[in-house]
């Protein structure tokens, strides 16, 4: 049962969701509503919306980390919940703000979900660490620096080695290159998209960065009117006729980043 969608190549099946918040005196806010999603398998998929439609939200529900009101989510054929409880760490997740342990040294972050399950002894567990310090392109002279001493990229580039310790297939991003200078970004842009091939993940990610989306989306999901109301290549997406699409896609910074979409 678990793998039947896996299988089938969808990786998380979203149907019916709604997501309400009580705004007081018997007032609800609802963020979701009848959303439906299918993620495939292997792609990048970028969720763009207006703020506050629930993007976030929606990647804390495909983690486990945040309730729905009504309707299904499932990764790999079971709701979130039900999977980590069992260990089986399907989804690693770069948080915006992905703050690290700022007591803790590089590998003791990137170490800390193993060791937590408390299942390999301490040298495996730093051998599983110093791979995945490689993997994001630091090299082992950065294993025992603090946090304090890293710069914004290498910071993004240890939050993303400790998402990956346990070899999850589906990685969420909530704004990856947000604060980070051009060249940074480009070139985190790069490791995730190394990454994304290498490993074969699935990326899920939430981005107002519009070079980020063009360079790295496989597909595109916007998010607006409480729902998805467009879904599909950034070509196919722009094509539909939207009030938030004509703004964010072919206002002057949407227009001079899709000029440099491949045709
Ligand atoms: N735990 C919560 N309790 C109450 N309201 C919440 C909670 N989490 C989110 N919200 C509300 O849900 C709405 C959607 O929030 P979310 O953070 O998902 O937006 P977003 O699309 O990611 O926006 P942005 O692009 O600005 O980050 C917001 O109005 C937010 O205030």
């Amino acid at each position: 049962m678990i793998h039947r969608l896996h299988e089938r190549g969808t990786m998380v099946e979203i149907r019916g969701l709604w997501t309400e918040f009580p705004r007081g005196r018997g007032q609800v806010q609802v963020v979701h509503r009848d959303l439906d999603l299918d993620i495939r398998r292997g792609e990048i998929l970028s969720l763009v919306g207006g703020s506050g439609t629930g993007k976030t939200v929606l990647l804390r529900q495909i983690l486990g980390l945040q309730a729905l009101t009504r309707g299904t989510v499932r990764v790999l054929g079971a709701p979130p919940a039900e999977l980590s409880a069992r260990g089986a760490a399907a989804v690693g997740m770069l948080f915006q703000h992905g703050a690290l342990f700022s007591a803790f040294s590089v590998l003791e972050n990137i170490a800390f979900p193993l060791r937590e399950l408390k299942l390999l002894p301490d040298e495996l567990i730093r051998d599983a660490a110093l791979v995945k310090l490689q993997m994001v392109g630091l090299g082992p002279e950065h294993a025992h620096k603090m946090p304090a001493n890293l710069s914004g990229g290498m910071i993004k580039r240890v939050a993303l080695a400790r998402a990956l310790i346990m070899d999850p297939p589906l990685l969420l991003l909530d704004e990856p290159t947000a604060g980070l200078d051009p060249a940074a970004s480009d070139s985190f842009c790069e490791l995730l998209r190394g990454l994304h091939r290498e490993l074969g993940l699935t990326v899920v990610m939430v981005t107002h960065d519009l070079d980020t989306l063009f360079d790295l989306s496989t597909r595109i999901a916007v998010l607006a009117d409480q729902r998805v109301i467009a879904l599909g290549s950034a070509r196919e997406v722009m094509a539909v006729d939207h009030p938030f699409i004509r703004e964010y896609f072919l206002g002057g910074r949407g227009h001079r980043a899709a000029l440099a979409l491949p045709s």
